[in-house]
């Protein structure tokens, strides 16, 4: 689908002439400049004499990442379009959606952040290193070069989707989810900032290797750590008030207990935690709906392997439905989740073991755990569980015993191995399809082919649940909402959007989360979801009377196509 259409926007005067012009990837059109730009610009003679249009420029675009032969190197094309013309970018991949979205996000973006010292060839973002702690807001101000942001994307890099410690390469994901923001909300490139701190690194291949980028010592820690992340945090506040700013992939150690330190400070999103349980939590409570005895998320028993970010995140949303829905207390909720990690089950036996910011609640105390075999394949067996999900980064984790095991309790196992990349899946679609005789409800974190239902021409279409599909929205509604904090509400709201959205709400037969190639769109709808919620809470500082907030929305998305250029020495650079 392509990207939502809005109101023209008027001429614009820029200051830029000559070679900066068409060096500025938000100023250039290339050969699509006209002939009268061309001469106010001074650009006549850089450029062959040809005028192409948009379309025509896309044409020629995707001719040529066609032409490339692997996923990277179509990721490295797209990437060096990006830093010559944003308006041609943005373009190509909302004319190819569906195609692009795994080019220039997960799975393939994983690759290009662990080769990122070695494929390096120009910079993006901003880069605020541990050596230059002092010199945090001159950088800082110089990246901003005094526009008013909407919003900052941050990651320190620790836990980079699941491939780990990726040092300065963590840009590339920053980068990566702004792109999804202006693809899929129409944030305008220009207002939104990547940016990774860059603490050092763990990992032993980049502090080996002669050509990393990155500042290459151990990671910073502990009170020094927490007074780096904490100057960046009130540059934010200082200079960006009303920009949101968004957590990714951040260490689990660090994860939670800074969105719960910032959160009711300034508009702060943990995508990880907050995207991954709102999608997921929509993803789980449709499954129930496609089978027969229909059961309600209350009476599902959720065995959730890798108690991270995204784990824990997972399971404190659906903690938080089933105590909304059912009037539960939040511990007797919490008794339908086993939560499993690298010792077995979280028990109580495990003591200290288990990280501080876990819930008591999520801690199984039964006394028949004491000694027992508490690995994912006892405790499948011992559980019965009717949901099974994974966030373990542990490749092939969900093995064919397991399904097995769990497919002779229930009637439709749902189970979700959301690990990235594909390299990281707990299970492919096509094994889980087989092992579970054709009866296992998937979704998977990244995209996969629909699986071959045997014996019939059908196939069974595999649900991305990737929080790609509604963090854009969130942030876009917060944003629009000038909302001083994302609320736990707000997020609902955009869920259940999300929910009324998915193909299967008005056929049984199709996917149960939309697909990625109606991005725009779904995020548009979540987003005015956000948006409604935060003014109804009070938190909004805007208030657009209900019936006109559609369009209002609508005339705000930045949407890639060429304006008109005025030369004024005065003008916009
Ligand atoms: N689909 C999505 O939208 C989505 C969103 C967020 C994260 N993820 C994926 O989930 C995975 C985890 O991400 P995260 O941010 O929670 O990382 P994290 O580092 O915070 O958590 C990973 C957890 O898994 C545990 N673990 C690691 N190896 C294990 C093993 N062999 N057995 C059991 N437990 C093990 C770790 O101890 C940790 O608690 C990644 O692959 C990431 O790409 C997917
Ligand atoms: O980046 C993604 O594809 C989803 C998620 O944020 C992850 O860390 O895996
Ligand atoms: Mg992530």
């Amino acid at each position: 689908m392509p990207i939502l259409t809005t109101m023209a926007k008027q001429a614009v005067s820029c200051r830029l002439r000559g070679a900066e012009i068409l060096q500025s990837p938000r100023w250039n059109k290339g050969t699509a400049f006209t002939a009268e730009e061309r001469s106010q610009f001074g650009i006549r003679g850089r450029l062959p004499i040809g005028i192409d249009n948009l379309d025509q420029q896309c044409e020629r675009a995707y001719d040529q990442y066609k032409s490339r032969d692997t996923d990277i190197l179509k990721n490295s094309f797209l990437q060096s379009l990006k830093s010559q013309n944003w308006t041609l970018f943005y373009a190509l991949l909302s004319r190819h959606t569906s195609e692009m979205y795994p080019i220039i996000y997960t799975p393939t973006e994983a690759e290009a952040i662990s080769e990122y010292s070695h494929l390096f060839r120009r910079s993006e973002g901003l880069f605020l290193s541990a050596p230059y702690e002092d010199q945090m807001e001159e950088d800082f101000l110089d990246a901003v070069e005094g526009r008013e942001l909407e919003l900052i994307v941050v990651s320190d890099a620790e836990a980079i989707l699941g491939i780990g410690d990726q040092g300065s390469g963590g840009i590339g994901i920053s980068a990566a989810k702004a792109v999804i923001y202006t693809l899929a909300a129409g944030i305008d490139p220009a207002s939104a900032l990547a940016v990774t701190l860059d603490v050092g690194t763990n990992n032993d291949d980049l502090l080996k290797d002669e050509l990393y980028l990155g500042y290459q010592e151990k990671r910073i820690r502990g009170e020094k750590y927490d007074r780096f992340v904490d100057k960046f945090v009130g540059l934010v506040r200082k200079h960006q008030p009303n920009c949101l700013l968004h957590f990714e992939d951040f260490g689990v150690s660090n994860a939670n207990r800074l969105l719960n330190k910032y959160r009711d400070k300034h508009s702060v999103f943990n995508d990880d935690v907050q995207g991954t349980g709102a999608v997921t939590l929509r993803r789980a409570r449709q499954a129930p709906a496609s089978i027969e005895a229909d059961p309600q998320l209350k009476d599902q028993r959720i065995v959730i392997f890798g108690a991270g970010s995204a784990g824990m995140g997972i399971a404190r949303q659906l903690r938080d439905a089933i105590k909304i829905d059912d009037g539960l207390s939040a511990e007797e909720a919490a008794k339908r989740f086993w939560m499993v990690d690298r010792d077995g089950l979280l028990r109580k036996e495990l003591g200290d073991k288990i990280r501080d910011e876990i819930e008591t609640d999520f801690v199984r105390k039964e006394k028949d755990w004491e000694g027992a075999d508490a690995g994912l394949a006892a405790v499948i067996k011992r559980v019965k569980p009717t949901v099974l999900i994974g966030t373990s980064t542990s490749h092939g984790a969900f093995s064919e015993e397991i399904v097995r095991d769990m497919s002779k309790n229930t009637d439709r196992p749902i189970i979700f191995p959301l690990s990235n990349p594909i390299s990281k899946c707990e299970a492919e679609p096509k094994d889980l399809f087989k092992w579970s005789d054709g009866k296992a409800l998937i979704s998977t974190g990244s995209p996969f082919p629909p699986v071959k239902i045997p014996g019939s021409d059908k196939e069974y279409i595999v649900a991305e649940c990737n929080n790609a599909l509604i963090y854009p929205g969130l942030g876009r509604g917060t944003i629009l909402s000038k909302a001083k904090f994302m609320t736990d509400k707000m997020i609902v709201a955009g869920a259940n959007r999300l929910a009324e959205l998915a193909p299967a709400m008005k056929d049984h037969t199709q996917a149960l989360l939309p697909d990625f190639g109606d991005a725009a769109s779904v995020n548009f709808e979540v987003s005015l979801a956000v948006l409604d919620q935060a003014i109804e809470e009070g938190v909004a500082k805007c208030d657009v009377p209900k019936e006109d907030r559609r369009k209002w929305a609508e005339e705000q998305l930045w949407v890639p196509r060429y304006q008109d250029y005025t030369y004024d020495p005065k003008g916009e650079a």
